[in-house]
């Protein structure tokens, strides 16, 4: 069984029954948007996030994507990193680079990682930085409301806690209006040393992707999209509000505490 409609105004939910179908769906989504976008732009800017999405969007090294897909068109991003080398096992750039980017044929200059060799806060600056210089010369487009980078896609995990990104439940930063890359230097997950997109990056991208599996996410993936009241917490994950669409994708597992997980 396949699903997906719009549920109230948290975006579109998809859910799957399997990974695979999810693998599928997710790979059918961004393989349609480069399309577009290569299309319309002649590029395509796209940020990631770390763990379980990158596994997830593996059917993208495999036929037909492998072939059609116009990597050479692609700009990477991060939407979050960790503070360590780039071959750290908690390294986002070493899981992308092992899992997609080392088996398509992207062009090794348009890909944009942080500065692994200096302070979380130094890393933050120089890569807000470089996408400043990006946008200039539009590789990256700018919003329509503000002077913020517009990326293509921002494709975003989810943790039990209902944190995106790099973006905690409670912590500070979630308040940053100002800066395009902030960092923080006490993770509650480890490692504690981390560079974020902020709010209104994501938020100001074109289209944002949330990919959310099993069932220690039902309760986050419930708050996050659900109409819970007045008493609806702050949860990161209902704060990405983008002025382009927003997507979940989720597995059966994830989708379970929905209020409606068969609703379209
Ligand atoms: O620490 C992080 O966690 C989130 C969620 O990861 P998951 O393995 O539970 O899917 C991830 O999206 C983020 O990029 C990463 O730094």
């Amino acid at each position: 069984m396949s699903l997906s409609g719009a549920h109230n105004d948290r975006g579109e939910v998809k859910v799957r029954d399997s990974l695979d179908d999810l693998s599928t769906e997710l790979a059918d989504y961004i393989a349609e948007l480069s399309e577009a976008s290569v299309k319309e732009r002649g590029v395509f800017a796209i940020a990631l996030s770390g763990g379980s999405l990158v596994s997830l969007m593996g059917k993208l090294c495999e036929a037909p994507y492998n072939k059609t897909v116009d990597w050479s068109k692609w700009y990477i991003f991060w939407a979050d990193e960790r503070v360590v080398a780039k071959n750290h096992t908690d390294s986002n750039y070493k899981l992308a680079k092992d899992g997609l980017l080392s088996k398509v044929p992207i062009v090794p200059s348009h890909v944009h990682s942080i500065n692994d060799s200096v302070s979380a806060e130094e890393a933050a600056d120089e890569y807000e930085f470089a996408i400043r210089q990006l946008v200039k010369t539009r590789v990256v487009s700018v919003s329509d409301n503000s002077d913020c980078p517009k990326f293509d896609l921002i494709l975003l995990g989810m943790g039990p806690d209902g944190h995106v990104a790099s973006l905690f439940p409670n912590h500070s930063v979630l308040n940053e209006k100002d800066e395009w890359v902030t960092f923080i230097t006490d993770s509650p997950k480890p490692p504690p040393e981390r560079i974020t997109f902020t709010l209104p990056v994501i938020n100001s991208a074109s289209n944002v992707a949330v990919v959310v599996t099993g069932d220690s996410k039902a309760e986050a993936v419930h708050l996050a999209i659900d109409d819970v009241g007045p008493d609806c917490p702050s949860l990161p994950a209902r704060m990405v509000q983008p002025n382009g669409k927003l997507v979940w994708f989720l597995d059966k597992p994830a989708a379970s505490k929905l209020d409606h997980p068969h609703q379209g």
